[in-house]
């Protein structure tokens, strides 16, 4: 099915794109010690059919959207560990998963009735759905954290901070694609090479959203510290070769402060996937 080409080219897309700052791609391994390049390819491969199997179950499903994210998240659950099995327990794409998981449901859903390429409102439209499907989510994982003993990083960011992470992302419909990453992507498509468009757009969501991986990693003052570069970096509109330098400079500074924007690199991953599906790459 097209969808599932679709995700999977963009978590190869994501990766491959060099240099990102603290995060693995083709040329270092960024501020992680335990993952790299070859370990994203065997996580994406074990990830590809379950992405055909969240758009089938969208595809077929009947009914409230709340059932459809309750099969999405029982097949989730098996890719995950699929993808833990395959990297020895490392979470290559933890948060991916769970996007593309709520993401390809919801567009397989709607292409009961639609069909590709999308216009920006079919793209609206699907993020819409999403919000709807999620919407019981933080609630429903976040409502007995208190009893649980083993915490994820999400769930301890929440009780200290109330920040939501990716769970938030998707009970609002992935603003950070609607309101930023998208548009900027459709304003600059066909003004430069793919790789450096792409990089453009994970500077720009690095400077504005609330990344848990860096609020984990490096507290509220690291967060900060990453998106304010971000923001300085975005708002230079340097050229290519400038660009490319203040990256190689911008992933130096994180390896030393082991930050990495992982929440960002995943954002971008889903808004490639909506630039296939546009046609806009
Ligand atoms: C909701 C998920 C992602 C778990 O969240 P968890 O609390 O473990 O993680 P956490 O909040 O730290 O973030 C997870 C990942 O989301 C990504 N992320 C971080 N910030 C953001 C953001 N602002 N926007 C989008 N993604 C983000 C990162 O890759 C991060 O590693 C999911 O793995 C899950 O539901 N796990 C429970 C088991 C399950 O149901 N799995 C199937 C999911 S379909
Ligand atoms: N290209 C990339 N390089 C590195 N990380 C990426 C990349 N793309 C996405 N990520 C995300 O970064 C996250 C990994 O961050 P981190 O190493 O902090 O993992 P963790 O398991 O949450 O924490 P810890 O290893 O500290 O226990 C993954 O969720 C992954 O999705």
């Amino acid at each position: 099915m097209q969808l599932t080409k679709f995700a999977t080219k963009s978590l190869y897309y994501e990766v491959t794109l060099s240099p990102k700052p603290g995060l693995v791609d083709r040329f270092d391994n960024g501020a992680h010690q335990d993952m790299d390049f070859f370990m994203f390819i065997d996580s994406i491969e074990s990830l590809a059919p379950y992405f055909y199997e969240y758009a089938r179950l969208g595809f077929e499903h009947h009914g409230d959207l709340a059932s459809l994210f309750t099969k999405l998240r029982h097949k989730g659950i098996e890719a995950e560990r699929d993808m833990l099995e395959a990297t020895y327990q490392i979470n290559t794409h933890k948060g991916a998963n769970f996007s593309f998981a709520v993401l390809l449901g919801a567009t397989g859903f709607y292409l009961q009735e639609h069909s590709l390429p999308f216009s920006f409102q079919d793209t609206a439209n699907v993020l819409s759905l999403v919000s709807q499907m999620t919407q019981h989510l933080v609630q429903q994982d976040f409502s007995h954290i208190t009893q649980k003993n083993d915490l994820s990083h999400g769930e301890k960011l929440y009780i200290k901070t109330g920040v939501l992470g990716v769970r938030g992302e998707a009970t609002q419909g992935y603003p950070a694609l609607s309101n930023l990453l998208l548009p900027f992507l459709r304003d600059h498509t066909g003004q430069e090479n793919t790789e450096v468009l792409l990089l453009r757009g994970l500077i720009l969501l690095v400077s504005q959203i609330e990344d848990s991986n860096l609020l984990h990693r490096g507290g509220v003052n690291g967060w900060q510290q990453v998106k304010q570069r971000g923001m300085f970096i975005h708002e230079s509109k340097l050229n290519e070769y400038d660009f490319r330098q203040s990256l190689t400079s911008f992933n130096q500074e994180l390896i030393e402060k082991n930050l990495s924007p992982g929440g960002a690199a995943d954002l971008l991953s889903l808004g490639i996937y909506f630039s296939f599906l546009e046609e806009l790459i």
